[in-house]
């Protein structure tokens, strides 16, 4: 069943690969992260948790910090080009101030990676084999004999013709689709418990779009994995997703069930969001008024209250907390009432 702007209102978060429900410690748990670029706070004390076997989607409208984010979770921000406050553990290891070295250990291994664009992330200059072999004998110390036979079942998995063949071919031989494959298979090579996706497929034609992204799903699923997802789309954060995790301006402002934050979302932000969802039989669209503040007039309380319908003085002046209510978290002042007025029934 589908709501209005083509979001299901009950996310199906893929039905065939059902994710396992929050149990245990999560394996991911950021809280109160901030994260400071050029004297600009990026990220204003984000906190999310990632349980072990489920998938998360980061959305928000673009410079909302989400890449940030993911980039700052595999190491790749790190001082002095940023300053990071706060907490992010992975599997109970602290990853801020976690020295390189050790990173390394991580990206590849336990933390795998999918870019938006293949073509800039696989090397022009080694061919396929070489790249996929090369965490494989990294990470897994296989012997060249095993990396190669291990590489072509990873090739045909994720639906490289004639894997073998392949292995000999540079990047620039592959189309875009088939150069995304593979980044999937380096990525989900050292079997990772963590896969990050940031926009995996908004550089491939819309009609391989849906088949890399159910791949991921599927691959990620058959290994047990958790995977964070960078995504634009709210349609397809719905039907990949477990949880998600809303961003403006480098604060989190709702996170919860993917069925309940775009089927039934809270935040104003959240509910402007899904409002502005472009669909072909739109018959009308709400944009969200006004702009992201910039970095030199970001409000001292919510970031959002510059656009908010609901706006009352105390929220540009005090940060509204994320607070934990009814399954999900929202950052907003007026969270009574918005949950009051969602439990009748009627818009807030
Ligand atoms: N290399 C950089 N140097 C300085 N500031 C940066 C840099 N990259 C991003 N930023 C700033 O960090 C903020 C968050 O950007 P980020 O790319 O993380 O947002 P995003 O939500 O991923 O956006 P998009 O969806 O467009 O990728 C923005 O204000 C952006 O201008």
């Amino acid at each position: 069943m589908y709501v209005d702007n083509g979001i299901p209102a009950a996310a199906p978060a893929d039905a065939g690969h059902p994710a396992p429900e929050l149990a245990g410690p999560p394996l991911l748990a950021v809280q109160d992260l901030t994260l400071e670029r050029g004297g600009n706070a990026v990220l204003d004390r984000v906190t999310l948790s990632l349980g072990a076997g489920r998938t998360l989607g980061l959305l928000g409208e673009s410079g909302a910090g989400k890449s940030t984010l993911a980039m700052a979770l595999i190491g790749l921000l790190q001082a002095p080009e940023v300053r990071m406050q706060g907490s992010m553990r992975f599997d109970g290891e602290e990853l801020v101030g976690l020295p390189e070295k050790r990173f390394q250990t991580l990206r590849g291994r336990r933390i795998g990676l999918v870019f938006q664009d293949a073509s800039a992330a696989l090397d022009p200059c080694f061919t396929i084999g070489d790249q996929v072999c090369e965490p494989l004998r990294r990470h897994l110390r296989l012997d060249r004999r095993q990396a190669i036979e291990r590489a072509v079942e990873l090739l045909d998995s994720v639906g490289i013709p004639d894997a073998r063949t392949r292995l000999a071919a540079y990047p620039h031989q592959l189309s875009g689709g088939m150069q995304q494959r593979v980044m999937i298979s380096i990525a989900l090579a050292c079997n990772p418990e963590l896969l990050i996706a940031d926009e995996p497929t908004s550089a491939l034609d819309v009609t391989i779009q849906a088949q890399i992204m159910e791949l991921i799903l599927t691959r990620v699923r058959a290994l047990g994995s958790s995977a964070i997802f960078v995504l634009h789309d709210l349609a397809l954060a719905s039907q990949v997703c477990d949880d998600i995790a809303v961003m403006y301006a480098g604060q989190i402002v709702e996170t919860g069930p993917a069925r309940a934050v775009l089927g039934h979302p809270l935040h104003p932000y959240t509910v402007g969001l899904r409002r502005c969802v472009v669909e072909l039989d739109a018959v009308r669209l709400e944009p969200l008024a006004g702009t992201v503040p910039g970095a030199a007039d970001m409000p001292a309380g919510c970031r959002f209250a510059t656009r908010c319908p609901h706006v009352r003085p105390r929220c540009a002046a005090e940060r509204p907390p994320l607070v934990q209510r009814e399954g999900r978290s929202l950052a907003c002042w007026e969270i009574d009432r918005l949950l009051a007025a969602a439990s009748e029934g009627v818009a807030a």
